[in-house]
């Protein structure tokens, strides 16, 4: 099959596997080229673990600190006529160079809210590792099924209280247009906290400290976002933002249990925006993230998802490290974002971006190019016209 990009709106319905393998080498060399983490992760859980940071923390894991890692994603195989979605190529390309370097990497593709994947999970831990030291908790998704009530929850991105207009781009078009978006009411904004707040990582948390699967000084970290006030009302004052704090009050939650049990700890750090599956689907955000990309690459402070990753686990969590956190008890790699230099220099372009100057004042080059490559398109050596096989089983 030779496979091209088809991108509809936010989204592209084609990955090429050999793409999605160059991409996962690129993050390995980068890792290795960082030499390697002390005193890293030996035994690690990455829940969500195919694409943006839950990969960048398993490659961190295995490539820096020579850690064994269970998998856990929920992604599409191939079909007749039709290549799976990057996830599932990325963690067979991950698994394979990691047997090939002598690391043990096993998968679970399904739905990581229900009980029968945790299930599973802990067999393996149980059978394969014994126990983990680690475990990343780096789930995006649009939907959750509650493993007790059966209820189907959807999350939404909207603000609460009052309707938000703000600019906009259609990244595919090019296309800078004026939004507004309508806010949730309060069935939405408990959807949005039942799918991307805690609860979830702590019936994780629970189940592992359960079965006795947490290692002393097991350490458990999820993912969050705060970004600049040009997204607030989107982001931070919104449903997504709700579930944040949810999140955080999670944290807090799970650090105080592993303390007790086992010694352990729990916390939230706050990364950059960058182009993934899940940013790329909130309105604003990617003419946010276009000026950003901008912004940082011209001051040499651009990082991408490994960057974020790499710097997190060799400055904050291992390596003879200590986290530094803020009043909120979060670490913060999203720093270089939020320098006051940087907000003020996109604050200063925003206001005057169009259609017309967008490729002038903005990095949308580079968002596109970021935004192929997470479906393996765009990699140097890659011959995106030969034929190749889209039908790979999962390992
Ligand atoms: N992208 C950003 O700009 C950004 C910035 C800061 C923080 N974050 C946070 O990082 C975390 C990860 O986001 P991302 O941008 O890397 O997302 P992503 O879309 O790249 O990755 C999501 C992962 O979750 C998995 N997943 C989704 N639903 C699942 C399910 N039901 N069962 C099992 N696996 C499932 C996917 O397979 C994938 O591995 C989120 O908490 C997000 O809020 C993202």
């Amino acid at each position: 099959m030779i496979i091209k990009p088809k991108v509809r709106g936010f989204v592209c319905v084609t990955a090429h596997p050999a793409g999605c393998a160059a991409h996962i080498q690129q993050q390995i060399d980068y890792v290795k080229a960082k030499g390697p983490i002390k005193d890293g992760p030996r035994k690690v859980l990455v829940i969500g673990a195919s694409t943006g940071f839950g990969l960048s923390s398993r490659i961190t894991a295995a490539f820096g600190s020579g850690a064994a890692t269970l998998g856990i994603f929920y992604e599409r195989p191939s079909e007749e006529g039709r290549p799976a979605t990057p996830g599932w190529y990325n963690s067979i390309a991950f698994t394979q160079a990691a047997r090939a370097a002598g690391l043990y990497a096993q998968n679970i593709n399904g739905d990581a809210f229900s009980d029968d994947i945790k299930k599973q999970a802990l067999a393996i831990i149980a059978r394969d590792l014994g126990q983990v030291d680690l475990v990343v908790y780096s789930l995006a998704s649009p939907r959750r099924q509650h493993p007790r009530t059966g209820a189907v929850h959807k999350s939404t991105l909207q603000p609460i209280g009052t309707a938000y207009t703000n600019k906009t781009v259609d990244t595919d078009k090019g296309i800078v247009s004026e939004v507004t978006i309508q806010p949730a009411d309060e069935a939405g904004i408990a959807d949005t906290l039942a799918v991307m707040g805690g609860e979830d990582w702590e019936m994780w948390m629970d189940a592992l400290s359960e079965a006795k699967l947490l290692a002393p000084g097991a350490t458990a970290i999820s993912y969050s976002y705060i970004g600049p006030i040009h997204t607030w009302p989107i982001y931070k004052d919104g449903t997504i933002g709700r579930a944040k704090i949810d999140l955080e009050r999670a944290a807090k939650a799970i650090h105080a249990k592993l303390q007790a049990t086992v010694g352990g700890r729990a916390f939230i750090s706050v990364n950059k925006a960058l182009v993934t599956q899940a940013s790329s689907a909130i309105p604003v955000v990617p003419l946010y993230i276009s000026i950003l990309y901008k912004v940082m690459k011209a001051a040499g402070t651009h990082e991408g998802c490994i960057e974020q990753i790499q710097r997190l686990f060799a400055t904050q969590l291992f390596n003879g490290q200590q986290p530094t956190f803020d009043s909120e008890g979060r670490v913060r790699v999203d720093d270089w974002e939020m320098r006051p230099a940087i907000q003020d220099a996109i604050s200063a372009i925003w206001p005057h971006v169009t259609t017309e100057n967008l490729v002038e004042l903005t990095d949308i080059t580079g968002y596109r190019t970021e935004f192929l490559k997470m479906f393996g398109f765009g990699l140097p050596g890659i011959d995106y016209d030969a034929d190749i096989e889209p039908h790979l089983p999962m390992i």
